[in-house]
């Protein structure tokens, strides 16, 4: 949990430190004052990167030339930890117990952190590269090995593109070798992934009051094969259409999701409300997959993402919320924030222009 966040330079938010030592934290405040930009803060302490943009520049307040971020984590154990993270225009160093850190990914041990975003109705509606995206999240939180994997693949895919470009097949033999062994490696881990998600997601659904399979996801791999030699000879059979095109048709940077609401997809049959409803319990579902592959409660951040829901779902998403962690919310000044304080201790902060103030009626 932490105990305290703070900023200087950072965005619009004034300089200063927040007490935040409670299960439930509340920012509640006008569109534009700063709200987001605190839970972005909190993310940047757990994983040393921002879940909006991946340039340093934009988080620093402008016409300034650097910032720092901190926190202070207390552990499971009970240790406190110092998080600080000091971004310039061209660098970006990250303390932990005062001690700079050679890789953020030492960070990600600290705890896991999902953020519950408006635009997560796109996972479901959006192109399947939102699709990976999702996968691939879930995927780096439990598999630090996953990045890497990803990352192998990427370069060797481009590699094989420049290859058919050429139509250099000597080079292909090569490639097609590298590429069917990263390409299962990837499609075994979704898979398996996918497999025990979807089956959370279901009791996530029972879980919230629904009976029967409401809502679904289901994997569609773009190149299925048992074991790697057979996709190795899937690419070499097709490797004359590839060349046609220039490009490699199947692989894992073209695998998808599909959604269903009672056997029919999502997209084409859900309400608006419907889909609000899907990104929340796939989130909900990811908080629970996380815990149960990593043994960690994650940090909870929801930017403004209940407003959508009548009130009725609305309780039973937050009541869905798992205890014996932290969890921050953000909300416009006349949501029924009351609905998310339940009866542990909980900070309500209000955000005017950046500064953050204490709600005088709930300390
Ligand atoms: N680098 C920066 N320097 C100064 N101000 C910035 C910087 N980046 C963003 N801002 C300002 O921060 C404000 C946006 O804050 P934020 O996105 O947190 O709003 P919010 O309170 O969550 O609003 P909403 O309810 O509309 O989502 C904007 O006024 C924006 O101009």
């Amino acid at each position: 949990m932490f105990l305290t966040i703070g900023s200087e330079g950072f965005r619009n938010i004034v300089t200063g430190t927040i007490d935040v030592g409670a299960p439930v934290v509340v920012f509640v405040g006008e569109n534009g004052q700063g709200k987001t930009n605190i839970l972005e803060l909190v993310y940047l302490l757990c994983y040393g990167v921002s879940f909006r943009t991946r340039q340093n520049t934009v988080l620093i307040t402008r016409g300034r030339s650097s910032c720092r971020i901190h926190g202070e984590f207390r552990t499971e154990e009970g240790y406190i930890l110092p998080i600080l993270v000091e971004i310039g225009p061209t660098s970006k160093e990250i303390f932990l117990n005062e001690k700079k850190i050679a890789n953020r990914k030492e960070l990600f041990s600290i705890s896991p952190c999902i953020v519950f975003a408006h635009d997560d109705i796109q996972f479901v509606v959006g192109s399947p590269l939102l699709h990976r995206q999702f996968m691939n999240q879930i995927l780096t939180l439990v598999d630090p090995l996953f990045l890497d994997s990803l990352r192998t693949y990427n370069r060797i895919l481009t590699s094989r593109n420049e290859a058919l470009k050429e139509a250099r097949e000597d080079l292909l033999e090569v490639y097609d070798d590298q590429l069917a062994d990263i390409a299962h490696q990837i499609t075994v881990k979704r898979e398996r992934m996918m497999d025990a998600f979807s089956s959370i997601l279901r009791s996530t659904c029972e879980e919230f009051g629904f009976s029967g399979n409401v809502f679904d996801v289901s994997y569609r791999p773009s190149l299925r094969g048992d074991g790697k030699e057979e996709l190795m000879r899937i690419l070499r059979s097709e490797r004359t259409q590839d060349l046609m095109v220039g490009f490699t048709r199947r692989g894992p940077h073209r695998d998808r999701l599909v959604f269903t609401m009672n056997g029919h997809p999502v997209p084409d049959y859900a309400s608006t409300g419907e889909i609000r409803l899907l990104s929340l319990l796939l989130r909900v579902a990811q908080t629970t997959y996380v815990r149960e592959s990593t043994g960690k409660t994650p940090i909870l951040l929801f930017d403004d993402v209940l407003l959508e829901l009548d009130p009725l779902k609305r309780r039973r998403v937050v009541e869905m919320i798992p205890h014996g962690r932290q969890s921050f919310f953000t909300f416009l000044p006349e949501e029924p924030i009351l609905q998310v304080l339940g009866g542990g201790r909980s900070l309500v902060y209000h955000v005017v222009e950046g500064r953050i103030f204490p709600d005088e009626t709930s300390q």
